[in-house]
């Protein structure tokens, strides 16, 4: 996997699968900043492996759809520091794909929202008629929409680890009654305010995550990506398979045809890296981000 770059005036504290986390040179700790910078990597993951090659452009067009949806949303206080703001300067070689925000307390609530039946919702509805203990309506397909976005939380695990599905009362227990609210009434607004906007140019938002954080003065913002093609299934409503995704789509099924599961996944071939690029850059000019 390609290392995390180095960057002038920032030193490396943190990677993930796809980003790279930084603080400004000589800052002890992440705690003890006054700034961040997420870099976006052109690494695509899947199936908790980081692929190879990277897909040129991914970084970019991922930031693009954040700093998209953070100015769609302007309404719900978010992380982003503006340029205007000073701080450490940002190199050009990496602007474009990343974002220099303020740190946050960060609530270790991964806060999904669902608007569609598809994946594990999908599975365990077919199991228990519900999704997370939510209760839905029996008769329901594969792809459907439901009868209103649904909230289903996750436990933040550590890196590395998987995520474990929550109750909104285990949410209560893990930031208290008023944050728990704000976190559920947040992330329902927000996709439903982001899928009628996609819906206008003909792409479904089916599920997405958020994470929030508090700042400074106790304010709460909403943090990390949002509402990229790492964070959310984007549907092409043109599409004939309406379940068709934007990007990774195309990714899992050359997987799923040349990959037994065992082992570490093959390299992607050219064709299946330029046809990713070309479906990144697509939805970028279909929500005119
Ligand atoms: C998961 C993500 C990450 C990105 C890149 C590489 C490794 C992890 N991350 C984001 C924060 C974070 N912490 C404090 N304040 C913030 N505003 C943010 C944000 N966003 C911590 N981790």
């Amino acid at each position: 996997m390609s290392g995390a770059p180095v960057i002038a005036g920032w030193d490396h504290v943190s990677s993930g699968k796809v980003r790279e986390l930084y603080v400004p040179t000589g800052t002890p700790d992440i705690r003890s900043a006054s700034e961040l910078l997420l870099v976006a990597s052109d690494r695509v993951s899947a199936y908790d492996f980081a692929l190879e090659p990277p897909i040129p452009g991914k970084g970019e067009l991922l930031t693009r759809l954040s700093r998209f949806w953070f100015t769609q949303l302007s309404d719900v206080p978010n992380h982003i520091i503006g340029p205007s703001s000073g701080g450490t300067p940002v190199p050009a070689e990496v602007e474009s794909r990343s974002m220099h925000v303020m740190p946050l307390e960060m609530f270790p609530v991964e806060c999904v929202v669902r608007g569609y039946l598809v994946g594990s919702g999908w599975a365990e509805y077919q199991q228990t008629g519900s999704v997370c203990g939510v209760a839905l309506p029996q008769g329901l397909s594969n792809g459907d929409r439901l009868p209103e976005p649904i909230y289903t939380p996750a436990y933040k695990a550590p890196q590395g680890e998987h995520d474990e599905n929550i109750s909104y009362e285990q949410t209560v227990d893990l930031v208290g009654a008023d944050v728990a609210a704000t976190l559920r009434d947040l992330s329902l607004h927000v996709y439903t305010e982001a899928a009628a906007i996609a819906l206008e140019r003909d792409v479904v938002i089916a599920d997405t995550k958020f994470e929030f954080g508090q700042d400074a003065d106790g304010r709460i913002r909403i943090a990390d990506e949002v509402l990229t093609s790492d964070s959310s299934r984007y549907w092409d409503a043109r599409a004939d398979g309406r379940t068709d995704s934007f990007d990774k789509q195309i990714v899992r099924d050359w997987l799923s045809a040349n990959w037994d599961r065992q082992g570490t996944p093959p390299v992607l071939p050219e064709a299946i890296v330029s046809r990713t690029a070309a479906r990144y850059a697509e939805l970028i000019e279909r929500l005119g981000a």
